[in-house]
Order: structure tokens, then C-alpha cells, then sequence
């Protein structure tokens, strides 16, 4: 009688609604929180270590009252004694990590999942409503795009044919800093004006064939157009993926509250006024059959059909890859020689070693050529120290989950945005002895056999791994090597008496605290630098 109560009960049409209505809602509201979960790794996993989030806003509030949101994440992970973590931003889980083995957990072993990009303000302004590569989330856009790049622009016969345009800017760097000599006491030199502008001369010159948008100058340095489209990058570089609140909150999208969106599209106008009036005069040449050699990457992107003879590429594909090039030409470099250059000349036996290999290398009667680079192991191993301990960016590209999976035991739903943190990476103790100190000799082999500038093991970053890795290795490595090597055998340096050598990083980015300007001297018989008049 009891036990037919109870069934009673248990059937009645009341409960078995409520119950219904119950499940329905718990299902509703998972739905809203993560909307296409996995039900069985949700059960069985956790998410990565982390901050509580707030309903709604997750931890944002804690990220807008620290002074930097790379500081503030890197610091929390040191707090949780953790090198994988979760922090909610709005609805969106990040998971910056700074262990090698995970890192390629998520770039090596499920690479797959993995290769996607954020949506966000600045990657669709920069990349032209995601017509590029970089920028752009996995899809066919992508697809088109990167073996377009892969193919037909970075390709190893491309980068043969373009060698004769790297050593004309490789000579002009030689010569710009040559001709700052006042005497023979040498000459003043700004370190990073000379490497920032050379990045940028390489790649505006394969791609365009020109170096100078105006006048240019007598010494080969910057003119106010160039230093004004350096600027620009810069500006572009720094605002990219930079924690945009409106990306993580959409209803404050149009307000622009941190005004990144303002610098942005100034940049993007900047960029835009030098560079649209050439890439549309090259289009109409190539219609009207006035132009027909290949001299340059913009003839090859204008000139490439698809199977109906029709352009591959559309002017704004064409406008905003030659955009994202720039961008991702001109900083890594740039800032790996000048931190190398600094770290030297503050141990002068190192400065002495890399300057005995150019030597016996090179020799004294000719400056340093591209062929010289698989030989030039001492330096190349400075880079990489250099890109280990003083990265340009605090993070990498940002990796979007594809689905929901399981990393490293933790839980990493679909949607994720996963940060590589270069900075504690190359840092981390328990990969690298004395970590903050610069030592080039750790990466070299026992065996003498070749340095790369690579690290597929991902214990710094460099080009990374993977579907998304950089496309841009070879020409990133050439220009790395030839600036550093370039400057170092070329010149003496010393720092002048009242301005030394600060190995101090700026409070709000990853460059040098003060650019590095220093004293520069030739150590070469006048000969060697006669093919630069
Ligand atoms: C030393 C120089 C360079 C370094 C250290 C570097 C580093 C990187 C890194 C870390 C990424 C992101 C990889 C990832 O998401 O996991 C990347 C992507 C990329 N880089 Fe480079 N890069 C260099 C030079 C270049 C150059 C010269 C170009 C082309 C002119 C280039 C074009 C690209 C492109 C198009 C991507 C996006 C690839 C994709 O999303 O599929 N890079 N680079």
C-alpha cells in the first residue's frame, strides 16, 4: 500500500512536469554558458586553474583595474603556481600557458582544433573584414590565403628571385650607419631607427620595388613618409589583440571606450595613403596590358588568375595581405637584433666571439652576404637568445578551440582563446638555467651542426608550429641575421659617456626602456664599404 503511494507520487502528472521543466531549464541555462559543450568532458574535467568570474562580465573587472593585462595574467599564474590557466573575459574562457610540453599539446598534438583565430575589432579592421591570413579564422578564407602565401609569395623559388632587393636594402642599412661618421671618432647612431627602418625598406621594396614613397634622404635613412609608416605599424602592432574590452562586452562595441578602434583606423588611413594609390595603378597597368613583367610581389599577387583566367586575388585581399606583411615584417626582427646588440655590448666577451666568427667567415674584405648565414652559428644563437628572453609581443597570435576538448587533463571549451606566453616561456626555470640571463652558447650543439632560428619544441617562440605557424621563416630569418651580423661586422660599438647601456624593458611594452643609441665605427678596410657609393 505504502510502496503504491509513493509510485503514485513519484508518476503524478505535477512532479513528472516539474521535473521535465527542471531538467529543461538546467539544459537551457548550460546551453547559454557554453553552447555546444560536450556533456561527458564536462562531467569528467575541469577547467584549468583560475580566477572566480563574475556572472556575465567573468573577470574583466580585475583586468581593468591592473595597469597591464599581460602583467596582470602573467602575475596571476605565478599566484596560482600554475603554467595553464583559465580567465573568464566576458563569455570568452583565455588560457594562456607558459609550459612547453602543453603548448604543444595544443599546436603539435591538436594542432587541428586549435587553428583558428578571435574575432575581435582590430583583426577585422586590420585584416579588411578577414580577407587575409593571419587574422583570419580557419576557413576557406584561410585556405585561399595561406597558400597563396605559402605558395606563390614565400616560396623558396620566390624568395631566390627576390634576393637582389634584400641586399640593395641589406647595403643601404651599411651605408645609413656609415654615413652618420662625423670623423674618425665614429658616429652617433639610433640602433632602432636603423633596425625598424631596414625591416621595413626589405619588405616595402619586394613588394613594391621602392624604398621611398617621397623624397628620401642623402644617408639612406628613413624620410618623413617612411618614418610615418613605421610608426603606423607600430601602432597597429600594439593595439592587435591588446584585451580590447568592447571584444570581451558587444554592447560596448560602438563606444570605443579604450579608443583603440580611433588609433586603429588612423593607422589603417595612414598605411592606406601610401600604399592604395600604387597598388591601383599596378592593377590598371595589368589590365591594360602596359605593365607584363613580374618585377615585384604586387605584380605577382595582381597577375595570379584562377581556372577561369579571372584575378585570384581582389584589391582589397591584395591591399590588406600587403597590410598584414608589413606588419609582420617589421617588429620581430627589428627588436631581436636590438636587444641582441644591447645584451653585447653589456658582455663584451660575447660582443668579441660573434665578431671572431664574422671574421673568420666572412673575412675583412667584403661585408656579409646571405650565403654567409648557415655558417654564422654564434649569431644566430645570440638571436635566439634574443627572441627567448626579450620577445616583441608578451603572447602569441591567439589560437581559437575548434570544439570542446581536453588538454593537459583540463577542460578547454569550444571558443577558448589560447595565449602561448612567449615572455614566461622562454623564462620558465625549470626549462632553462639562469633564465634571465643572456647566453647564447646554450643553444648551440655539441656536434657543431647548424643553429636555426626555429623552435618546434616551443620553449620560446618563435615561428611556432603547426597549421598556423609562420609562413614567413626564411625571409624572418634572413632579415634577423643579416641586420645583426651586418651591424656587428661593419662597425665597433661603444656607448657613449653620459648615455650607457640600459638593458631596462619599457613599463608598457617589450622594447628597450630607451632606444639604443650608441657609437658606431668602422672596423673594415675603406674597400670593404666601396660598393656602397
Ligand atoms: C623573425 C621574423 C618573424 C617571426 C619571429 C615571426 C613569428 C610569427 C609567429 C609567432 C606567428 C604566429 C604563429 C601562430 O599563430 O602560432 C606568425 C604568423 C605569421 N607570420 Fe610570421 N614571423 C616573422 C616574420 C614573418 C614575415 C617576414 C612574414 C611575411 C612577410 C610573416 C608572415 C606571417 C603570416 C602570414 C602569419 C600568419 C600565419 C597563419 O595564421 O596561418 N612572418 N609569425
Amino acid at each position: 500500500m505504502e510502496s503504491r503511494a509513493f509510485f503514485s507520487v513519484i508518476i503524478s502528472p505535477f512532479w513528472s512536469y516539474s521535473m521535465v521543466f527542471i531538467a529543461a531549464l538546467f539544459r537551457l541555462i548550460k546551453t547559454l554558458i557554453y553552447p555546444h559543450s560536450t556533456p561527458t568532458l564536462f562531467h569528467k574535467h575541469r577547467l584549468p586553474p583560475g580566477p572566480k568570474p563574475w556572472p556575465i562580465i567573468g573577470n574583466l573587472p580585475e583586468m581593468l583595474s591592473s595597469k597591464s593585462a599581460p602583467k596582470w595574467i602573467h602575475q596571476l599564474m605565478k599566484n596560482l603556481n600554475t603554467e595553464i590557466a583559465c580567465i573568464k573575459l566576458g563569455n570568452v574562457h583565455v588560457i594562456p600557458v607558459s609550459n612547453p610540453t602543453i603548448a604543444c599539446e595544443f599546436l603539435r598534438k591538436q594542432d587541428d582544433i586549435f587553428a583558428s583565430r578571435p574575432i575581435s575589432m582590430a583583426s577585422r579592421l586590420l585584416s579588411g573584414n578577414y580577407s587575409t591570413t593571419g587574422l583570419v579564422p580557419y576557413g576557406e578564407q584561410w585556405k585561399k590565403m595561406k597558400k597563396i602565401v605559402v605558395k606563390e609569395l614565400l616560396s623558396p623559388a620566390k624568395h631566390r628571385w627576390l634576393h637582389g632587393k634584400r641586399m640593395e636594402e641589406a647595403d643601404n642599412l651599411v651605408r645609413y650607419v656609415y654615413m652618420s661618421q662625423n670623423n674618425n671618432e665614429g658616429g652617433l647612431v639610433n640602433v632602432r631607427i636603423a633596425t625598424q627602418h631596414y625591416c621595413g625598406n626589405v619588405i616595402r621594396k619586394i613588394i613594391f620595388d621602392k624604398r621611398y614613397f617621397g623624397e628620401g634622404r642623402e644617408d639612406g635613412g628613413p624620410g618623413l613618409e617612411e618614418v610615418e609608416l613605421v610608426d603606423a605599424v607600430f601602432i597597429m602592432l600594439k593595439h592587435l589583440y591588446a584585451f580590447s574590452v568592447s571584444d570581451y562586452v558587444p554592447f560596448l562595441r560602438a563606444l570605443d571606450v579604450d579608443g583603440h578602434k580611433k588609433m586603429l583606423e588612423n593607422a589603417t588611413r595612414t598605411m592606406n595613403k601610401y600604399h592604395d594609390p600604387i597598388i591601383k595603378q599596378r592593377i590598371q597597368q595589368w589590365k591594360e596590358g602596359t605593365k607584363t613583367e613580374t618585377e615585384d610581389l604586387l605584380d605577382v599577387m595582381v597577375s595570379l588568375m584562377d581556372a577561369n583566367n579571372k584575378p585570384l586575388l581582389t584589391m582589397q585581399e591584395i591591399k590588406s595581405q600587403i597590410t598584414e606583411f608589413m606588419i609582420a615584417t617589421v617588429d620581430n626582427p627589428s627588436n631581436a637584433a636590438e636587444w641582441a646588440l644591447a645584451e653585447m655590448m653589456k658582455q663584451p666577451k660575447i660582443l668579441e666571439k660573434a665578431t671572431e666568427e664574422l671574421d673568420k667567415v666572412v673575412g675583412k674584405e667584403r661585408l656579409v652576404e646571405e650565403s654567409d648565414i648557415p655558417k654564422l652559428n654564434y649569431i644566430k644563437a645570440c638571436l635566439r637568445e634574443s627572441f627567448r628572453l626579450h620577445p616583441i609581443d608578451p603572447f602569441n597570435i591567439p589560437h581559437v578551440a575548434m570544439c570542446d576538448t581536453v588538454v593537459s587533463n583540463y577542460l578547454i571549451p569550444e571558443g577558448s582563446h589560447v595565449l602561448l606566453s612567449r615572455v614566461e616561456l622562454g623564462r620558465n626555470p625549470k626549462v632553462w638555467e639562469e633564465p634571465h640571463k643572456f647566453k647564447p652558447e646554450r643553444h648551440l650543439r655539441d656536434d657543431g651542426s647548424n643553429v636555426f632560428l626555429t623552435e618546434s619544441d616551443l620553449r620560446f617562440i618563435t615561428f611556432t608550429a603547426g597549421k598556423r605557424g609562420c609562413p614567413g621563416m626564411v625571409l624572418g630569418t634572413t632579415l634577423s641575421v643579416m641586420l645583426l651580423a651586418r651591424l656587428i661586422h661593419g662597425f665597433t660599438w661603444t656607448a657613449t659617456t653620459n648615455q650607457p647601456v640600459e638593458l631596462l624593458q619599457s613599463e608598457d611594452d617589450p622594447f628597450m626602456a630607451h632606444p639604443l643609441v650608441v657609437v658606431a665605427k668602422p672596423r673594415l678596410p675603406n674597400e670593404a664599404y666601396s660598393l656602397l657609393d
